[in-house]
């Protein structure tokens, strides 16, 4: 392995998104271990520095090599990345917390909320590690992982409630395609990056429906509308809403195809059930779980979420997407800023 000038980065887990974020981790000069759970990934990754299950004939960087040992990972590591499911994390986290190095920066790199517990995934890993604020931070925007991983140019904001941490993180993963801005909204990013999935399901089955650009723009400014709502009153930065994290995201996530989220939605407005689609693909689309949670987080804080209610509905098979449209657009008129 080279000697990187930043030191020692583990990522978990060697799925897309976690596998990109190692390239643009070494390509800013970080020596990084990708943890793998099934040890067939891990050893192709070593051997043939490619992550052939997904991101096929993508070269990884010599910088990065890969592990299913935990502990061998997080040995020496000073920043600790985590991009698995939203839902498995607390039970992953809780394996691995004990290996973590004590002054370790942990970062979320997921666009989840926990069901049940209604966590964002910073309160899980506070809650699983201990850690404070000062050592939990969020990376979140525009970042297709398969556009990421060919190194087309991006931007993202690294979010850590002590500023210079988000400074320092900001250098470890700048790249030259790849730029970070700083942030102290974790929770405005978090809920964007949640929030964005649900919203692209519901774009999604819009085009499944075969509506055009008029019915995605409305529910896309819609969506953002609810997010920035529900974000607000728990405490965002507005702005953070109408940044990377936030806008940034919402328009990748709804206008490509390379998106989960809106192909699940595409496949549910097509008219396969959600159990189907599960059947045909093992990718994460996050805001087929985290329709439920955010839909009972906006309830629990009294926040009109009719995107997350109805795409909850929609998953669960108790309405069809067209019944969602119609619902939608029989709700009672009102003005656009209330
Ligand atoms: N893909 C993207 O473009 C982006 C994704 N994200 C977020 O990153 C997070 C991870 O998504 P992504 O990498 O895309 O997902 P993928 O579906 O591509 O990969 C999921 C990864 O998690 C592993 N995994 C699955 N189940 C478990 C489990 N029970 N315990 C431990 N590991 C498990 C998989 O391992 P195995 O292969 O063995 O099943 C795989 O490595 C999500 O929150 C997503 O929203 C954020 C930005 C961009
Ligand atoms: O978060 C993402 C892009 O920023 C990836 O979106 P999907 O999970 O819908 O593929």
């Amino acid at each position: 392995m080279t000697s990187a000038p930043h030191g020692k980065v583990a990522v978990f887990s060697a799925g897309s998104w976690g596998t990109a974020f190692s390239i643009v981790l070494a390509d800013a000069g970080n020596d990084v271990t990708l943890w793998a759970r099934r040890p067939e990934v891990a050893d192709a990754i070593n051997a043939r520095h490619e992550n052939v299950d997904y991101l096929p004939g993508i070269e990884l960087p010599p910088n990065v090599d890969a592990t299913t040992d935990a502990e061998k990972a997080l040995h020496g590591a000073d920043v600790v990345v985590l991009a698995t499911p939203s839902q498995t994390l607390r039970e992953n986290l809780t394996e691995w917390a004990p290996h973590i190095e004590d002054d370790a920066v942990i970062v979320s790199l997921m666009k989840g909320v926990e069901l049940g517990s209604l966590n964002r995934m910073s309160e899980v890993i506070h809650q699983v590690t201990g850690a404070g604020p000062e050592r939990i931070a969020v990376i979140s925007g525009p970042n297709l992982a398969k556009e990421i991983a060919r190194r087309e140019p991006a931007a993202s904001v690294v979010a850590c409630a002590d500023e210079e941490v988000a400074k320092r993180l900001q250098q470890r993963c700048h790249s030259p395609a790849f730029r970070p801005y700083t942030s102290v909204d974790v929770l405005g990013c978090e809920l964007g990056g949640a929030y964005k999935n649900v919203v692209g399901l519901a774009v999604g089955m819009a085009v499944g429906l075969g509506f055009g650009d008029n019915t995605t723009a409305s529910i896309i400014t819609r969506g953002l509308a609810e997010t920035a709502r529900l974000a607000m009153k728990l405490g965002a930065n507005p702005l953070t809403l109408m940044g990377l994290a936030g806008l940034g995201d919402l328009v990748a996530t709804c206008s490509s195809p390379l998106s989960r989220n809106r192909s699940f939605g595409e496949k549910l407005g097509q008219g396969m059930t959600t159990e189907e689609i599960y059947a045909s693909t093992r990718q994460v689309a996050e805001g087929a779980k985290s329709c439920s949670s955010l839909r009972a987080l906006a309830e629990q804080y009294g926040c009109d979420a009719p995107v997350a209610r109805y795409v909850d509905e929609v998953v669960a098979g108790t309405m069809t997407a067209q019944d969602m449209m119609d619902a939608v657009l029989a709700r009672d008129t009102k003005a656009e800023t209330d």
